[in-house]
């Protein structure tokens, strides 16, 4: 009794002088109620520091993850549930989550009693001595600050969750996982294991939440984060592949990083994964020779493929201007053209080519049927070349908002909708609307030359401060014109082009009868002049008809 008493002052007070707000939150409280002081007091604090904020978006957010909790905790009993936490910015989201959630849940059960634990949800954690060492003191410093009974184990993922649910009656395990994960592809907020992974029920409440939503989140609350965060690391791996994101870097430092909120597009939090330098503090890797990938690459052969999407272009309606001058604009950046390609507005062409190309290119450049008409399929079919859902994309309709207002209709605007997990926002100043990028696939929404000349120059700016698209060494070419028919010159262009084998030797003529103009593109001028000489030799050359540089 004298508890209750003492609880019940306390409730009293933090209502009348610290929460003012408090009386519409837990409306159910009497006072027989007995809850520890702690429990009590974060997650109050969680509550009411998202009802207090004015960020909408955050609250719906909030809510709808917890109802996830509330109804996977009505769905499985609390020894059939485990949380995955792993001391990331998005696990630690989770738990508080998990918290409040669990919380909300014993209220609906009006069986919030004095046996409430702070956490007693049983905690797993894959520990592993590729972990950074602040992940891990984060993971048990929460641990303890939190009561979380935390399990530790050190398998990889599959065999200890196959050892765990052997041993324990687990049926749902709480995940962390967001759309834009690459593992979140194809998963909802309840989705079973993989095929091959041992059967439980994945539930991913924040799966819906974008970096920002986080960020929000976790400074919203005030709560504590793993310090890695606050030295530019946006997405936190193992030692061996992760650095902090070359995007944060101080500008005039190579080693100072701001910290992982200020990131500005969400997309980008993995662009510290997969690389990790030695000694350049977060540079682009350097092989053996002291270059870097970006240089490593300048004398390699790289091929683009471009399409074209427009039913016009294939009725004859309109001319393809912009497939021709992304042609000459590669070969300036040293990079050869596979293939230029137009197909219909029509979601299975646009995929069934997006797919063919971008795995016998290195880079696929897309353009036409981008935006909000109905023949505008581009972006569907690049989703379904790569097999992936289309999801919304708050940046990017952040973007569509300020070139569109408020002329798009309807909650949701389609065309900010894009592939889900596979998709990069490049930004420039010049641009209003970021360039597009799905893995190897580039989309130009430009429709005219001049609108894909500014494109084009802003992807190169990008291009020489980021790994967006590898600068070559650049194609030069010199044409001639022959004056001798192709028939008669057939035999002596092959044998040169034997000679030859580092130059492109093409021909072609602008009328069946009369001279051949003769053209050689390579990267060396000197090889072009050598070649050109050797047919100067057999007094053939008529003309010379220009060069491209
Ligand atoms: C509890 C748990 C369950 C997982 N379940 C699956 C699964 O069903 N299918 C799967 O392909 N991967 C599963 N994974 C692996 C994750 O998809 C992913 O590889 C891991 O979180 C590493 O992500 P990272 O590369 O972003 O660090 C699971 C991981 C954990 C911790
Ligand atoms: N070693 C691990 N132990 C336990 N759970 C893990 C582990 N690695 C990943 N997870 C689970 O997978 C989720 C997704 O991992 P992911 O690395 O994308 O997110 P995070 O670590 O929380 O944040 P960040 O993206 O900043 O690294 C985690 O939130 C967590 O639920
Ligand atoms: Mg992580």
């Amino acid at each position: 009794m004298k508890h209750k008493q003492l609880v019940h002052w306390n409730f009293v007070l933090l209502v009348d002088l610290q929460f003012p707000n408090v009386s519409n939150l837990w409306l159910s409280f009497d006072d027989t109620l007995f809850i520890p002081e702690k429990a009590w007091f974060f997650n109050m604090e969680i509550d009411r520091a998202i009802r207090e904020c004015d960020d909408r978006r955050l609250q719906t957010k909030y809510k709808n993850a917890t109802y996830v909790v509330q109804r996977a905790l009505t769905l499985y009993s609390i020894e059939e549930v485990a949380f995955s936490f792993n001391g990331g910015k998005d696990s630690t989201v989770l738990l508080h989550i998990l918290r409040a959630g669990y919380f909300l849940h014993k209220k609906g059960q009006n069986s919030v009693n004095g046996d409430l634990k702070d956490f007693p949800i049983r905690t797993i954690y894959f520990e592993s001595p590729c972990a950074f060492p602040e992940i891990n003191s984060f993971t048990y410093d929460t641990a303890a600050t939190y009561g979380l009974q935390i399990d530790t184990i050190s398998l990889d993922f599959k065999s200890g969750l196959e050892a765990l649910l052997k041993e324990k009656p687990i049926r749902a395990i709480f995940l962390g996982v967001r759309i834009g994960d690459p593992t979140a592809v194809g998963q909802e907020q309840f989705s079973p294991s993989s095929p091959g992974w041992p059967p439980f029920m994945r539930v991913n409440p924040i799966l819906d939440w974008s970096y920002r939503d986080v960020w929000a989140f976790l400074l919203t609350c005030k709560v504590n984060y793993c310090s890695l965060y606050d030295q530019g690391y946006t997405s936190i791996g193992s030692i061996h592949d992760t650095v902090p994101n070359s995007l944060l870097c101080v500008s005039n430092s190579s080693y100072k990083f701001k910290p992982a909120y200020l990131l500005a597009d969400g997309r980008l939090e993995r662009a510290g994964r997969a690389k990790r330098p030695s000694s350049t503090g977060g540079q682009l890797p350097v092989d053996s020779n002291g270059l870097t990938s970006l240089d490593s690459h300048k004398n390699s052969m790289l091929t683009a493929s471009i399409i074209a999407v427009g039913d016009e272009i294939l009725f004859g309606i309109v001319e393809d201007q912009l497939g021709p001058y992304l042609c000459r604009k590669l070969h300036c950046i040293g990079w050869s053209v596979f293939k230029l390609s137009v197909v219909h507005n029509n979601i299975d062409s646009v995929a069934e080519e997006v797919e063919q190309q971008k795995s016998k290119s290195d880079m696929v450049f897309i353009y036409g049927g981008v935006g909000p008409l109905h023949s505008d399929v581009t972006i569907a079919g690049i989703a379904k070349a790569f097999g992936v859902r289309l999801a919304p994309d708050e940046e990017f309709e952040e973007y569509l908002r300020h070139i569109i207002g408020d002329q798009c209709t309807g909650d949701r605007n389609e065309m900010a909708q894009l592939p889900e997990g596979i998709t990069e926002l490049w930004h420039h100043d010049k641009l209003s609307v970021p360039l597009i990028k799905c893995q190897n696939v580039i989309i130009l929404s430009a429709t005219n030359v001049s609108e894909l000349e500014k494109q084009w120059d802003c992807c190169i700016e990008l291009a020489k401060s980021s790994d967006l698209l590898a600068l070559l060494e650049p194609y030069v070419s010199k044409h001639v014109t022959i004056n001798l028919t192709d028939v008669e010159i057939a035999q002596l262009l092959s044998e040169l082009g034997l000679e030859f084998p580092d130059l492109y030797i093409g021909c072609y003529r602008k009328a069946r009868y009369g001279s051949v103009i003769v053209s050689f593109k390579g990267k060396d001028l000197a090889r072009i002049d050598s070649a050109i000489k050797a047919l100067h030799k057999f007094q053939l050359v008529l003309k010379f008809t220009g060069g491209l540089v």
